[in-house]
């Protein structure tokens, strides 16, 4: 028998039911955390993760804690491919959870920018085929997140890239290093200093995602074609060719661990700093853009 979790909604409220699966008749695996659902397809062996933190999947340090650990069991299954998305079309996530930027306590802050930094490296470094299928919004981190994917569908008609800018925050420097390498310097240079929000075709045509699908269906039977198309490859070529690609980036952010996690704590611990976040979630809440 497999156990499985089974998350279903109602009446508003969301139930997670344990399921007893005869091994025989699985077709899914399911071993979801608290806010990341994730099923891995045996015929495929293929691994969906959902995220699901409502309202707006906020990365707080739960969420990525829980997804840095999905991603090693994943490793240690030797999944074909991993497909990361959102349970709640419309918004793949809203960003950093900006509650973990409201303190001066540098000791939290460390932690959080820390467990922030190794959960993308991890995403980024893994060995796992991986590929973003962007079904929503996806400002400043979910951005950050889906470039360290190894390849990004995105739905129509929804927004992407490093708004920080626009806060009055500073995007980290390896942030601005991954978007410049998929769209170049200079178009790297001006959506940073913008602070600028993509559409789904501007991205598109700049390159900072691959292809553009209708829904998240279309979304993430497009991913397992993508995944598919390696099947042929042999694993440890293709494995070491993606580590070579990425040496470069990789070495450059952990010899700048320590200026970075200094600078992160330095910025979001000032007053002048919180002061705009406080500003910034009010306007927030109260939708006036
Ligand atoms: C000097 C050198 C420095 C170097 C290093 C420094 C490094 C600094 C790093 C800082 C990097 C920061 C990265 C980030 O990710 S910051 C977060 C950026 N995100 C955003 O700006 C997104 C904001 N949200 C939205 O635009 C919309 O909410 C969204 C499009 C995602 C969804 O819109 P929708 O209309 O569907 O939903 P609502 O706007 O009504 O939101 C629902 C509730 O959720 C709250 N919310 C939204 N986003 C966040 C968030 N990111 N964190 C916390 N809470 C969020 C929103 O307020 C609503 O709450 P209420 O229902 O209570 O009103």
């Amino acid at each position: 028998m497999f156990k499985g979790i089974c998350r279903e909604t109602h009446n508003g409220n969301m139930v997670t039911k344990i399921l007893k699966i005869p091994k025989f008749f699985t077709c899914i695996r399911n071993f979801s955390s608290e806010n990341v659902l994730v099923e891995v397809n045996n015929k495929t062996n293929t691994a969906i993760l959902r995220l699901s933190r409502p309202p707006v999947n906020g990365l707080n340090l739960e969420v990525l804690n829980e997804f840095e650990s999905l991603l090693s069991q994943l490793e240690q299954q030797k999944v074909n491919g991993v497909i990361i998305t959102s349970n709640k079309e419309g918004i793949l996530t809203g960003g950093i959870d900006i509650a973990e930027l409201q303190t001066i306590d540098q000791r939290r802050l460390k932690k959080y920018w820390t467990t922030f930094r190794d959960t993308f490296l991890k995403l980024y470094n893994t060995p796992l085929l991986t590929v973003a299928v962007i079904n929503g919004h996806s400002p400043a981190g979910g951005c950050l997140f889906s470039t360290a994917c190894d390849y990004r569908v995105m739905t129509r008609n929804y927004n992407i890239g490093g708004n920080e800018t626009q806060l009055g925050l500073v995007a980290p420097i390896w942030f601005m290093d991954r978007v410049a390498d998929l769209i170049g310097h200079r178009q790297a240079e001006l959506a940073f200093t913008q602070g600028k929000l993509f559409s789904t075709d501007e991205a598109h045509k700049l390159g900072l995602i691959d292809e553009i699908v209708e829904n998240t269906a279309e979304g993430l039977s497009k991913a397992q074609i993508i995944i598919n198309s390696f099947a042929n490859v042999p694993k440890k070529a293709r494995e070491i060719s993606k580590r070579f690609t990425r040496q470069q980036f990789l070495d450059k952010m952990i010899r700048d661990t320590d200026d970075d996690i200094r600078h992160f704590v330095n910025h979001i611990g000032s007053n002048e700093t919180q002061k705009i976040i406080e500003q910034y979630m009010q306007k927030l809440k109260s939708k006036r853009f």
